[in-house]
């Protein structure tokens, strides 16, 4: 029902309606209102980092022109002894380590020392101590095996001092002739010139005051027989040492001895130096060229009110000039997404409309026409919004000269979202982009490259600066905070730490305030004032090649499980199926010939487990985690397996091979790895005969003895394949690092030939897997000279290859073999017993006899 309405009031409300009409019409017709989408902030200048004095005039710039004289008595890995596991302040030094990418192994010191020789290299180039107090008060064995290895090997030891609660200010080391002043205060700390260890660190800059004004520091008095690698002065404005080197002419140990945990940067410099120069420049930084990529992503995405608009862009070329006189060749690289362009207020448009009007002052790379999320798209998308950008491109002039390109979010890169590499490679002919998810986005200090299907992924790195940090006063954290990243935080460290730096920023962040020139100007004034680093822009491709050669063990990426990772997860293609995922939780890693085809097919009579099928131009195994197979991608792995409590794999090549055990930590973390430990000489045996047996021609007409004599280039190679498979202590060592002793299974090789129902029993248990009647399963056969599997009655052995006939070792192989294998064989026994593994019974016998 209508409601009644009286005839004055029904033609006043005609009216009003009529007035609200003309009015609308009136100011959108006539006025032309400008449309703006609020107020703007001018770009602040506040000034970029001013650097503190030189003690010798201005223009003091010093390094140290000297080749190191490698000897190569040591592998390129550092021995880090920390305090204990949860200790921070080694969490900072593995931090440091990991973005030099050096190779470290982690002990904390217990009763035992960690093996430190293995074979005739040392196993380690310089030991780094946390705490210096727990190396003086070493147990006295222990710290002169340390000692002896430092000394014969010429391996120098860099040790914190911290401070500690002393009731004297100042102490003697014990056997040095060295005072250390305690929990002391350090103003104007410098790397003096007359040092030879400062090659980054910048010698003779002043910093009056450290971040820390607390009495923190321990400092050392200076005599000629110390180096002094970095000098400060006491509350008393008394000179001293806060890094110092002792050449070791007393006890012939070389020690750097650091005043200073890493919370202060500047230390952070010196100790970085002081590892360079302890490995003789194999860890820490090798060259002083750093090159540094600034990408702008979101070029026209952003909302209005945040956009660039004309000013900003004569700004930003300003910007670009300003830092080529600090980054030899820099120029800024443009992402942009075309749909979005004109999209913002009137001066954001014309803002656009400048950036096309000067496009050709900059490089430019295409980012998805409409900012797409690439895992949400199947390739026939993807490739005609990637047309549509390029079309853009082509109508405005847009320099695009290289082939590379960057996904919004980098969706799509890693975790690899395959249509998406493939319309790049169509349309763009992409060969590099960036990401900063591979392998992960935190910690920073670890992100890494790889290549898939062709195209160079790169490290890419985040600088403070996001689509919404655009105004100094609402910084997160206050603007204090950003300037502590650049001032000696994880920008500075960023750029110290990796020899090509792609930066991601967005156009937000060169629009109104402009924090986006601010932070690179400050950034590049704190670098230039504090080291010696070069500074230099390359192309994406160039720069792609030169990644490569400086880190080809990154090439193969390493695949993780998406689904065990919520970031991965969520930028999964929804098509991802992460319940459906199976991998193994059981690998037996070999080594090859001892036993573990015979081992894998009694496991697998247990119902509970489960193991892959067959896969196609493969013979026997898979060999994922050390063959080609893995450049097929974990998922091509994970259908290979059924549902099962245990899912097992074997495959016994990843026991010796340098990859695998990295592979399998990184995709499988929590699996158990079986090896089996059969002695190492009838092994090496079984694994010539086996050569012979196949006919290979590589093997033909060489004797065992000619192999281990290496009389020919052949015998050589097989010589080494045959050898290492037997160097257990020396494999067993890179499992043991990437996976917790508690998941490691050995199984004595002997043992399980003998008495293989017993052997299998103890691994169900182990396994937790339901009992299952072994001894009724297994049975030795006569004919095969071998246990194998009795089932309805009747044996089933394993083909002719496994437990073949030929002749007996010879007295004379055998203790050839045996000296081959006698440090290999020492080593193991210590770390089986540090470990708390038991021993196989055939190496005590072996250890008498190959003494
Ligand atoms: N039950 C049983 N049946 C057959 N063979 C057995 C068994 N138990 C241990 N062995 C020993 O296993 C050796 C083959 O080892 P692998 O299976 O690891 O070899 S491979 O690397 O996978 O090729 C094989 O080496 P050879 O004797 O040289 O052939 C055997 O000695």
């Amino acid at each position: 029902m209508i409601p009644y309405i009286p005839a004055r009031t029904l033609k006043a409300l005609k009216i009003a309606v009529a007035f609200v009409c003309i009015y609308i019409f009136f100011f959108t017709s006539f006025l032309h209102w400008p449309d703006s989408a609020g107020p703007r902030l001018a770009p602040r200048r506040i000034s970029s980092y001013s650097c503190p004095s030189l003690s010798r005039g201005d223009t003091y710039s010093h390094i140290h022109s000297f080749s190191f004289n490698d000897t190569s008595l040591t592998e390129s890995r550092i021995l880090l002894l920390l305090e204990n596991v949860y200790s921070r302040h080694g969490r900072l030094i593995t931090q440091m380590l990991n973005a030099t990418k050096c190779s470290y192994k982690i002990e904390t010191f217990s009763k035992d020392l960690p093996l430190l020789t293995a074979s005739s290299l040392g196993r380690y180039s310089a030991i780094v101590i946390e705490n210096f107090n727990r190396y003086v008060n070493l147990p006295k064995s222990n710290r002169r095996l340390l000692d002896k290895y430092s000394q014969e090997y010429k391996v120098p030891i860099i040790s914190f001092v911290p401070g500690r609660a002393e009731y004297f200010a100042s102490s003697k080391v014990r056997g040095m002739n060295l005072t250390i002043w305690h929990n002391q205060k350090a103003n104007n700390i410098r790397f003096p010139s007359s040092s030879m260890i400062p090659f980054v660190a910048r010698p003779e800059v002043v910093l009056p005051n450290p971040l820390s004004d607390g009495k923190e520091w321990t400092l050392f008095d200076e005599s000629p027989s110390f180096e002094s690698v970095m000098v400060a002065e006491d509350a008393q404005g008394k000179r001293r040492a806060a890094i110092v080197r002792d050449r070791g002419v007393t006890d012939g140990v070389e020690k750097i001895l650091i005043g200073h945990n890493l919370t202060e940067w500047i230390v952070g410099l010196g100790f970085l130096d002081s590892l360079r120069w302890s490995t003789k420049g194999r860890c820490g930084i090798a060259t002083l060229d750093r090159f540094i990529q600034i990408d702008m992503d979101d070029v026209f995405v952003g909302a209005r009110g945040t956009r660039m608009v004309a000013n900003d862009v004569v700004d930003l070329i300003q910007s670009q000039d300003s830092l080529r006189s600090r980054i030899l060749n820099f120029s800024y690289l443009l992402g942009y997404s075309g749909a979005y362009f004109l999209h913002g207020d009137n001066e954001e448009d014309e803002g656009d409309r400048m950036l096309i009007k000067k496009a050709s002052n900059f490089y430019w790379f295409p980012h998805m026409w409409k900012h797409n999320h690439a895992q949400d798209h199947n390739e026939s998308f993807l490739e005609s919004t990637m047309i549509l950008n390029k079309q853009f491109a082509l109508d405005n002039n847009l320099n695009v000269p290289f082939d590379y390109a960057i996904s919004p979010q980098h969706a799509g890169v890693y975790p690899v979202h395959l249509p998406l590499y493939e319309a790049w490679e169509k349309v763009w002919k992409v060969k590099t982009t960036s990401t900063e998810e591979y392998p992960h986005l935190r910690p920073w200090s670890n992100r890494k490259g790889f290549i898939h299907r062709g195209i160079k992924v790169l490290p890419r790195q985040t600088c403070g600066l996001y689509t919404h940090t655009q105004f100094f006063h609402l910084y997160p954290g206050g603007v204090n905070k950003l300037i502590s990243l650049i001032e000696g935080g994880d920008l500075f460290w960023t750029v110290v730490l990796n020899p090509i730096s792609i930066f991601m920023t967005h156009q937000q962040n060169f629009a109104h305030d402009q924090l986006g020139p601010y932070t690179f100007d400050s950034l590049l004034s704190f670098l230039q004032c504090w080291t010696q680093l070069q500074f230099k822009w390359e192309d994406p491709i160039s720069l792609a090649d030169r990644y490569f050669s400086l880190f080809p063990s990154e090439k193969s990426p390493l695949w993780s499980n998406p689904c065990s990772d919520d970031r991965h997860r969520s930028i999964l293609s929804p098509k991802f199926n992460c319940t459906n995922l199976t991998l193994p939780n059981v690998l037996i890693v070999g080594p090859q010939k001892t036993g573990t085809t015979a081992l894998e097919s009694f496991l697998e009579m247990h119902p509970g487990v489960g193991k892959n099928g067959m896969v196609e131009g493969s013979f026997e195994e898979v060999q994922f985690f050390s063959g080609e197979n893995y450049a097929k991608g974990f998922e091509w792995y994970a259908g290979l397996f059924p549902n099962a409590s245990v899912v097992m794999e074997k495959s016994a090549t990843y026991f010796d091979s340098v990859v695998a055990a990295e592979r399998a930590a990184t995709l499988i973390p929590h699996a158990r790895i079986i090896v089996i430990l059969h002695d190492p000489i009838q092994r090496a045996y079984s694994w010539y005969n086996h050569l012979v047996a196949r006919n290979e021609t590589i093997v033909a007409g060489l004797s065992m003895d000619d192999v281990l004599d290496g009389v020919s280039a052949s015998a050589k190679k097989i010589r080494s394949r045959c050898i290492s498979g037997g160097r257990y202590a020396h494999h067993l060592d890179r499992w043991l690092q990437l996976f917790p002793s508690t998941q490691l299974y050995l199984i004595d090789g002997g043992a399980f030939k003998d008495h293989p129902s017993q052997v299998m029993s103890d691994l169900t248990e182990w396994l937790e897997l339901p009992y299952f009647d072994y001894e009724s399963s297994i049975k030795f056969s006569r004919k095969k000279g071998f246990y194998c599997k009795f089932i309805s009655g009747r044996s089933s052995c394993l083909g002719s290859s496994k437990g073949r006939i030929y002749p007996t070792l010879s007295p004379s192989l055998s203790s050839r073999l045996c000296s081959v294998f006698r440090n290999d064989n020492i080593a193991l026994e210590a770390m089986l017993r540090k470990h708390r593994f038991p021993i196989p019974s055939w190496l005590p016998p072996l250890l008498d006899r190959c003494q």
